[in-house]
C-alpha cells in the first residue's frame, strides 16, 4: 500500500446505522451533565449538542469528543442549525434563561417562550417522530408551551416534573432507613418544585407502606415529623445546593438519562414526569403537572391512577390554578 488511506481498503460504504439518537439543546450546566450521563451509560450512539453560544458549543462538543477512546461507539456533533438534529428519537430541551434578581415569574416565563418559539418548530421540523423532554424552568409551563408549539401528541411532549424532586426525596428517605433509594418507594407528584405534594400513603419499602404503621405520617399530626424531616427538605436541599455550588446539575443529568434510557429500551418502567392530567384527579384544563406515568418507545402509554386522600387532591387543584393563571398570562 502506497498511502496510509490504502491500508484500509474500502470493500463496502461506511454506514451510521443509528440505534438512537438524543439532541440535547443547551449546553450549560445541566445540559452537559445530561449529555455527560447519556454518553458515559452508552444510551444513544448519536449524541448531538445545540446552544446559541457557538463557541462554548464547539468546546463542549470537543470536550466530549475526546472521551470517546473510552465509550461505547457513539458520535458527537454540535451546530447552532438545528438541521444537525435530523431523526432524534428524543430531545432534551435544557435552555432557558436564569432568573433574574426580582424577576417575577411570569416575566421569566415569558422570556422562555421567545426561546422555545426558535428550538421547538425546529427540532419537530426536522425529527417530526421525536419524544421531547423538557426541563427547563418553570417545567410544567414549559412542557405545556412545548407541547403547543411542536403539534405533537401528548404522549410523545412530557417535562422531568417531579422526577428530580422524587429522587432526593427517595434519597433522603434512604438515609433515614439506611436501605438504598432503589428500594425506597416514593412518588412526588404535581407542580415541580415548592409546592409538590409527597403520597404519602405509598411511600413503602418491600410493600410495606410506613403510613400503615405510623397513619399520621405526612400529617401535621406526625410526632415523628416526616413531611418535615423528608419532603420539606428535598425542597429545601435544592436552594442549600445553589447558595452552595450556584446551580444543579449532576442529579437533575443522572435523571434525564434513565429517562432516556427507558424510551430507548422501551423499558415501561414508571417515572414522575409532567404530563396533560386534564381528565385526572378531577382536572378539567389543560394542564401540565407530574403523574406516575409508563415510558416507552413511542412515549407515554400509561398514566397510574393512585389512591389520593382529599388534602392532596385540593393541592393538585391549587397548582393546576396557578398554572392556568400563569399559561393565559402568555403571548404565545
Ligand atoms: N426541572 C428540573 O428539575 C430542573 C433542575 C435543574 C435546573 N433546571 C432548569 O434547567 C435550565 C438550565 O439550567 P442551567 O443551570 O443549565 O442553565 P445555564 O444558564 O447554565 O444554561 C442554559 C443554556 O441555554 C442556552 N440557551 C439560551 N438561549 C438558547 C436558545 N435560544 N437556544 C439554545 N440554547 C439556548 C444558553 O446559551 C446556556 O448554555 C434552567 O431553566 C433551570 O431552572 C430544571
Ligand atoms: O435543584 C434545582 N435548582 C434550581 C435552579 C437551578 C439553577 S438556578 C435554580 C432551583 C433551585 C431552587 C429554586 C428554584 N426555583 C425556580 C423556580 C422557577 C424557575 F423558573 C426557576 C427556578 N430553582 C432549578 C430547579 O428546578 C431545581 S429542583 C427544585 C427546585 C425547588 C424546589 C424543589 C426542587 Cl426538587
Amino acid at each position: 500500500a502506497t498511502t496510509i488511506k490504502e491500508v484500509f481498503a474500502e470493500i463496502a460504504p461506511v454506514v451510521e446505522n443509528s440505534h438512537g439518537k438524543v439532541t440535547v439543546v443547551g449546553v450549560g450546566q445541566v445540559g452537559m451533565a445530561c449529555a455527560y450521563s447519556v454518553l458515559q451509560q452508552n444510551i444513544a450512539n448519536e449524541l448531538c449538542l445545540v446552544d446559541v453560544v457557538a463557541d462554548k458549543l464547539k468546546g463542549e462538543m470537543m470536550d466530549l469528543q475526546h472521551g470517546l477512546a473510552f465509550t461505547r461507539h457513539c458520535t458527537v456533533k454540535a451546530d447552532t442549525d438545528y438541521s444537525i438534529t435530523a431523526g432524534s428519537k428524543l430531545c432534551v430541551v435544557t435552555a432557558g434563561a436564569r432568573q433574574r434578581e426580582g424577576e417575577t415569574r411570569l416575566s421569566l416565563v415569558q422570556r422562555n417562550v421567545e426561546i422555545f418559539k426558535g428550538i421547538i418548530p425546529q427540532l419537530v421540523k426536522y425529527s417530526p417522530d421525536t419524544c421531547i423532554l423538557v426541563v427547563s424552568n418553570p417545567v410544567d409551563v414549559l412542557t405545556y408551551v412545548t407541547w403547543k408549539l411542536s403539534g405533537l401528541p401528548r404522549e410523545r411532549v412530557f417535562g422531568s416534573g417531579t422526577n428530580l424532586d422524587s429522587a432526593r426525596f427517595r434519597f433522603l428517605l434512604s438515609e433515614k432507613l439506611n436501605i438504598a433509594p432503589s428500594s425506597c418507594h416514593g412518588w412526588i407528584i404535581g407542580e415541580h418544585g415548592d409546592s409538590s405534594v409527597a403520597v404519602w400513603s405509598g411511600v413503602n419499602v418491600a410493600g410495606v407502606t410506613l403510613h400503615e404503621v405510623n397513619p399520621d405520617i405526612g400529617e401535621k399530626t406526625d410526632t415523628e415529623h416526616w413531611e418535615q424531616e423528608i419532603h420539606r427538605k428535598v425542597v429545601d436541599s435544592a436552594y442549600e445546593i445553589i447558595k452552595l455550588k450556584g446551580y444543579t446539575s449532576w442529579a437533575i443529568g443522572l435523571s434525564v438519562a434513565k429517562i432516556a434510557q427507558g424510551i430507548f429500551s422501551n423499558s415501561r418502567n414508571v417515572f414522575a414526569l409532567s404530563t396533560n392530567v386534564k381528565g385526572f384527579h378531577g382536572i378539567s384544563d389543560d394542564v401540565y403537572l407530574s403523574l406516575p406515568v409508563v415510558l416507552g418507545s413511542a412515549g407515554l402509554t400509561h398514566v397510574v391512577k393512585q389512591n389520593l386522600t382529599d388534602a392532596e387532591i385540593a393541592k393538585l387543584h391549587s397548582s393546576a390554578k396557578a398554572l392556568l393563571e400563569v399559561q393565559n398570562g402568555i403571548v404565545m
